[in-house]
């Protein structure tokens, strides 16, 4: 394979000493060992920005699509493959210098650390925590959407973790800053690694509202909107058939996030317990 890699990078007039800057991401059954390199085609000041975008794609027979794009399509196998090599790679292109002496960090040959050569300072990869919260009232489910968000999108509310908070605090004051509602019970989910928008650790829970306490006020500084779902309305959206929801003047079909992230997962998890929970005893 390195063979592969050496005699493509060498059709591109790169120098094959580039391999090295290629980081472990994980291993096959067979116990092969899987690398990532970052080859810079979307970098300006990357040293292999020389590399054209539109003979690479010839050249491997494919093309290149952008990462949010590919999560419509990609496994979890092959997205978990590739949210660690752009998590990595991005980290390692982001700490090239010690922020103690200045001098240029030396990456070890996995790729799992980058040294300063000249006090020996050890920088390692980080994740940022990050809570995701499906918040429920027994029947309704509070979905919300931010601007930045495809038209018609709504996903659970989420929020990165502030420095010396529990996920039990951070789920509580991001539920109450964004919707104004106060949490009786939380329940711990599952969790994942997300890349955007840089490297997370999604952690997701299940919560419920005091009875009663449902009114929402919308944070518009954090959300363009934030409402109740009901079961009905949310399974015909996870079958992606609307219904279509009124939004700023304009109809859009109510769509949730795709299947790779965890938000969807959740609200699949909700729905289901909710199915099982109106079944006669
Ligand atoms: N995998 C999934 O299913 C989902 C993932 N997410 C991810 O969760 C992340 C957090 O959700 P938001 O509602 O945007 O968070 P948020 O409610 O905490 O607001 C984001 C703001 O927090 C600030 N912030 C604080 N610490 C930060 C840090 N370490 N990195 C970046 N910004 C920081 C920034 O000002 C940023 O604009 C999103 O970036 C999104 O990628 C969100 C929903 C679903
Ligand atoms: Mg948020």
């Amino acid at each position: 394979m390195t063979k592969e890699l050496e005699s493509l990078l060498g059709k591109f007039g790169q120098d094959a000493q580039v391999i090295e800057d290629s980081v472990l991401i994980g291993c096959s059954d067979q116990h092969e060992a899987w690398f990532a390199l970052d080859l810079g085609l979307n970098s300006s000041s990357s040293m292999y920005a020389s590399i054209p975008k539109p003979e690479m794609e010839t050249e491997l027979r494919g093309s290149f699509v952008e990462l949010r794009k590919a999560l419509f399509k990609l496994n979890s196998m092959d997205s978990s493959l590739l949210f660690t090599a752009q998590a990595l790679l991005r980290w390692h292109d982001n700490h090239q210098f010690c922020s103690r002496s200045g001098q240029p960090t030396k990456k070890n040959m996995a790729g799992s650390k980058r040294v300063c050569p000249s006090n020996k300072i050890i920088y390692y990869p980080q994740m940022a925590p990050v809570v995701i919260i499906l918040v429920s009232d027994g029947s309704r489910c509070l979905l919300a959407r931010q601007s930045s968000f495809p038209k018609g999108l709504y996903s659970a509310l989420a929020g990165f973790c502030d420095i010396g908070e529990c996920i039990e605090d951070a789920i509580r004051r991001e539920v109450a800053e964004e919707v104004g509602l106060e949490l009786e019970s939380l329940q711990y989910s599952a969790s994942q690694h997300w890349p955007f928008p840089n490297s997370s650790l999604m952690i997701a829970c299940h919560a419920t509202v005091k009875p009663g306490h449902t009114e929402i006020q919308v944070n518009l500084r954090e959300l363009e909107a934030a409402a109740w779902f009901s079961h009905d309305e949310v399974v015909t959206a996870l079958r992606g058939e609307g219904p279509y929801i009124q939004q700023q003047n304009k109809t859009s079909p109510f769509s949730l996030p795709p299947k790779l992230a965890i938000a969807h997962q959740l609200i699949k998890e909700w729905v289901e317990k909710q199915a099982c929970s109106s079944l006669p005893a």
